[in-house]
């Protein structure tokens, strides 16, 4: 059966609502695939479980200290959203961050990938509909936690979707794709319907901060198509993808 790789960001996940609506999504792919959700921590400061929360509690932490309580945003996530699809009837399961299969060097904050397995991924899919994985983190060697950088879920699904040799992934958000400026900042900004990866990586590096960069650079390397929308309002979206492609 088809696999597909689905990122809900945080805003995604911020209120109850936006989660029903992120578990209803689900619903509807998986008579057509299997569904693996990668998901960030809700919301952002100060709800309670997000990210900048969560570093704002503790400041006097090793690095090592630190990626171990900020990865805790995701994996609340992840247990919050394998709870609302069981109780929506999907068969669902999670991963933990040992079992994700990513392995990362020491870099703690900013870790850089060493390798992805998916041993147990597949494993666990295989006796569910919907696999829940916690984003923007890994583990070294010694199975300490790192975290992959600010906006490193987006890079997770990237780095899932193409360990399981897929040519797409889906980014969810709050907004309906990318467009020239920010939207919520310019309510006219012109809408993408694609964009190459070039251009995407000019615009984050000019501020735009829907996607994390290396995220960007690693689906450019293995070609993979990113398709991003907004799981709020379902409809437009914006492919991020080469120029050839572009031109087909
Ligand atoms: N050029 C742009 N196109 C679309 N969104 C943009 C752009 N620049 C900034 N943004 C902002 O990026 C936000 C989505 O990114 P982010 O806050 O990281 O969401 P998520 O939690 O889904 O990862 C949008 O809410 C939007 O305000
Ligand atoms: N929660 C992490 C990772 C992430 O990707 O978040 P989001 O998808 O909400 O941008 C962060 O805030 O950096």
């Amino acid at each position: 059966m088809e696999i597909c790789v689905i990122k809900f960001g945080g805003t995604s996940l911020k209120e109850e609502a936006a989660r029903n609506r992120a578990v209803r999504l689900i619903r509807r792919l998986i008579p057509e695939m299997k569904v693996i959700a990668v998901v960030s921590a809700m919301g952002r400061y100060p709800d309670p479980y997000a990210t900048d929360t969560l570093m704002s509690l503790a400041k006097y932490l090793t690095p090592q200290q630190r990626d171990r309580l900020v990865s805790a945003g995701e994996m609340i996530s992840t247990l919050v959203i394998n709870s609302l699809c069981r109780q929506n009837g999907i068969l669902s399961d999670t991963l933990s961050t040992q079992e994700l299969g990513i392995i990362t060097n020491d870099h703690y904050g900013e870790a850089e990938v060493l390798t992805v397995t998916t041993g147990k991924l597949l494993e666990k899919l295989d006796h569910c509909d919907c696999l829940i994985v916690p984003g923007y983190q890994g583990i070294t060697l010694d199975h300490e936690i790192t975290t992959l950088g600010r906006g490193g879920s987006d890079y997770t699904a990237m780095l899932l979707a193409q360990a399981l040799g897929l040519e797409d992934v889906y980014i969810l958000t709050d907004v309906s794709g990318i467009y020239e400026a920010d939207p919520k900042q310019n309510p006219d900004a012109r809408h993408w319907d694609e964009i190459d990866y070039d251009q995407m990586l000019k615009m984050i590096d000019a501020g735009a901060r829907v996607m994390q960069r290396q995220s960007i650079l690693f689906a450019r390397e293995h070609q993979l198509r990113v398709w991003v929308g907004s799981s709020l309002q379902v409809g437009k979206g914006t492919w991020i993808q080469s120029c050839e492609d572009s031109e087909r």
